[in-house]
């Protein structure tokens, strides 16, 4: 029989993992139960025969026992192999962004990964480095704001809008693929794309031209981006629903995503793992939240379409590894088998990036996109809703 034994005590936390069956049992004595919060309150370590780490810990729990600096020692080792784990089932569903530095075992560790060849210790690429950056950025942020704070915070909060069905709405009246008009200063690849940015300005405009929805990017240190901007548009009355454009690797994003005012969130097939996706897809339902999964290539294509209840996935054009746009990219992976599950399923799909001309949107529509995603170059306009015109070739505001 397992015992089951209360890890966060004392201070110490397993932080959250997202980790499946196969996994608890291969790591023998952790297994995660997930609340509704999605946070280790639940964590709980089982253990066929209780280790040490395991009698310590319910010694602990029970206040017999104090913190000693081997049981620390311990937790940090644990702590540190399902990091390793989680690398692992990454990189079995060929997920190559590693989603912190590799680091080296903690002292006394002896296990299977001890001979492991951990990779480069710096990142990859663009990618690698802004999730790294993330999980950092995420850790400082929940101290600020308790996990406990924000579900408060989002029972009172105002109802979200209808993310999809604007999308729907806005290509049965116009014939064109529904816009998500993307509010971002700069990025990693154009660097400052506007001086003078005014995020509610841009959206009152992206609005009057035709916008079903916006993109507002949140991120600060690579976007220029913030959550108040989110908060700003939303209270200025702009009636489009908003897109969260963050690069979400932990369930405390989407709550905070949800009080500052997001309809729906991006997920990013590359860095999250398919149990992962599972998990915040359902964490997003809960909370009124519509998803947009992103892809970039036919493999991630193929994890997300074995996910159960995605409506929108967005095909990026833009390499996050390499920078490179190539709008054919839609075309390739709309077509054949996974084309086919679209359709059936009734998806909607979001070409993204790289959309400059009606030429570019006849192009991805005619690969079946419902919806497009579109930044540089609309916000580089000096009036971003005339741009949307020329973008579309036509006027596609209400009025
Ligand atoms: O745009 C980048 O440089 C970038 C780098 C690393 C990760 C994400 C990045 N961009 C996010 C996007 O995918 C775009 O903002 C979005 O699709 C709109 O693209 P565009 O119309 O080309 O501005």
């Amino acid at each position: 029989m397992d015992a089951l034994v209360p890890v966060q005590s004392a201070g110490h936390r397993l932080p959250l993992r997202l980790i499946s069956p196969s996994l608890y049992r291969c790591i023998g004595s952790v297994s995660i139960k997930r609340s509704f919060s999605g946070f280790p309150m639940d964590t709980r370590i089982s253990s066929r025969a209780p280790s040490q780490f395991t009698i310590r810990a319910q010694q602990e729990s029970l206040g017999v026992a104090s913190s000693s600096p081997s049981l620390e020692n311990e937790l940090r080792i644990k702590e540190w192999e399902v990091d390793m784990y989680q690398n692992e089932v990454a990189v079995s569903q060929g997920i190559r962004i590693r989603r912190k530095p590799p680091s080296k075992a903690p002292l006394g560790y002896t296990g299977p990964f001890d001979l492991r060849l951990q990779g480069a210790d710096s990142p990859s690429n663009i990618l690698e480095e802004i999730t790294w950056y993330k999980d950092q950025e995420v850790s400082k942020m929940k101290e600020l704001n308790s996990l406990e704070a924000l579900k408060k915070a989002v029972e009172n909060a105002p109802p979200t809008r209808d993310f999809v069905g604007a999308l729907r709405m806005a290509h049965q009246r116009t014939g064109f693929p529904g816009l998500i008009a993307e509010v971002k200063k700069a990025s990693p690849s154009r660097g400052i794309l506007k001086e003078n940015f005014d995020p509610v300005e841009i959206a009152q405009a992206y609005e009057r031209g035709g916008a079903a929805c916006l993109s507002v990017l949140t991120d600060q240190k690579y976007f220029k981006g913030g959550f108040e901007n989110l908060e700003a548009i939303r209270s200025a009355g702009v009636k489009c629903p908003l897109l969260c454009k963050e690069f979400v690797v932990d369930p405390w994003q989407i709550y905070y995503a949800r009080t500052k005012g997001a309809d729906a969130v991006l997920l990013i097939a590359a860095i999250l793992t398919d149990l992962e996706i599972t998990y915040l897809l359902k964490l997003c339902k809960k909370l009124g939240l519509a998803t947009l999964v992103e892809v970039h290539d036919e493999r991630e294509m193929g994890r997300v379409l074995g996910v159960e209840g995605i409506e929108l996935v967005g095909i990026n054009n833009r390499s996050l590894e390499t920078f490179k746009v190539d709008i054919s990219n839609t075309k390739k992976l709309l077509e054949g088998e996974h084309g086919r599950q679209i359709r059936e399923k009734d998806m909607i799909v979001v070409g993204e990036s790289g959309l400059f001309t009606p030429d570019d949107i006849a192009y991805v529509q005619a690969a079946g996109v419902k919806a497009v995603l579109v930044g540089e170059s609309i916000v580089k306009q000096n009036d971003p809703e005339k741009g949307i015109a020329g973008l579309f070739g036509k006027n596609i505001s209400h009025t």
